[in-house]
């Protein structure tokens, strides 16, 4: 009798002909892209390259208009809670309460995503404790500085141990020292648990140093696919992946930082209505 073929495991994250409209914009236009197992995968793109769209329909948040996408084999229109159960997502705005502790905030996460209640302390004080916030655990998240709440963020989007961790630009707006903070803790959890990421940020040297692969959007469009040392070979032997950003959007990165200010003043509004 033959062997059976090993079967493949399902990707991670698999997008097949995706479009989304709003209104007579085609903000994401016939995306096809695979996240492997594992993988710590950058989605990077000038504002309004479709990046978060995508992410949302990824995060069953928007129906996909056409196409298809699935997260670890499961359809996200038709499996859509099975989906979310495997998701940890940690959006563009703020998505904590500042009247609540970080650990009020966690658990209200750790209820919303099904964690039983028996391990549901123990969880939430695995994840504080993973993103360095226990001494602060117990203060109101207002009094929070900008790397704090986004440690705290990640604590949330990590309670229910996600398979697939989405962060929609998770740096925006944190200095150097905070941001390298959060992304010690993402590759933490990452070895750990063996956790694929997927993730977007306008910091190229962070999608250079983090990112085993990344795929560069333009006007909805996917423009260019490899790890950073492909793309930057591909243009140059001194390219960096600025280069690369530039050459396949025609921006600067100057313009897209533009934006990523933007988002930053609108954080510190969301920040100072919360305290
Ligand atoms: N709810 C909406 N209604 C109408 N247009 C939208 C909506 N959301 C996004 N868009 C438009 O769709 C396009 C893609 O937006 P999207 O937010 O996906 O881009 P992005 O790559 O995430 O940009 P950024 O880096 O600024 O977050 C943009 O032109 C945007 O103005």
């Amino acid at each position: 009798m033959s062997a059976e073929p090993a079967s493949q495991p399902a990707p991670a994250v698999e997008i097949s002909g995706l479009s989304h409209r709003f209104g007579d914009h085609l903000a994401v236009d016939s995306l096809d892209l695979t996240v492997a197992p594992g993988e710590c995968f950058g989605l990077l793109g000038p504002n309004g390259a479709g990046k978060t769209t995508t992410l949302r329909v990824l995060n069953t948040l928007y129906p996909p208009q056409s196409g298809t996408v699935r997260v670890f084999g499961l359809d996200v229109h038709t499996q859509a809670m099975a989906v979310r159960r495997m998701l940890g997502y940690v959006p563009q705005q703020l998505s904590i309460e500042g009247a609540l502790s970080g650990r009020e905030n966690v658990s209200w996460f750790a209820r919303l995503f099904d964690v039983p209640r028996r391990e549901r302390a123990e969880r939430v004080a695995e994840v504080l404790e993973i993103v360095d916030l226990t001494d602060a655990a117990d203060r109101l998240a207002s009094t929070y500085s900008g790397g704090m709440v986004r440690r705290l963020e990640l604590a949330q989007a990590l309670v229910n141990r996600p398979a697939l961790l989405v962060l929609d630009e998770p740096t925006v707006g944190l200095d150097p020292v905070a941001r390298d903070s959060v992304w010690a803790r993402v590759q933490d959890m990452q070895e750990r648990y063996g956790m694929t990421v997927l993730l977007t940020t306008h910091y190229m040297e962070e999608a250079d140093i983090l990112c085993d692969r990344v795929a560069l959007m333009h006007l909805g469009q996917l423009r260019a696919l490899g790890s950073p040392a492909e793309l930057k070979t591909e243009l140059g032997p001194d390219a960096s992946l600025e280069d690369v950003f530039r050459h396949f959007t025609g921006e600067s990165l100057a313009a897209a930082e533009k934006g990523g200010l933007r988002d930053v003043r609108g954080t510190r509004r969301t920040a100072q209505r919360m305290g």
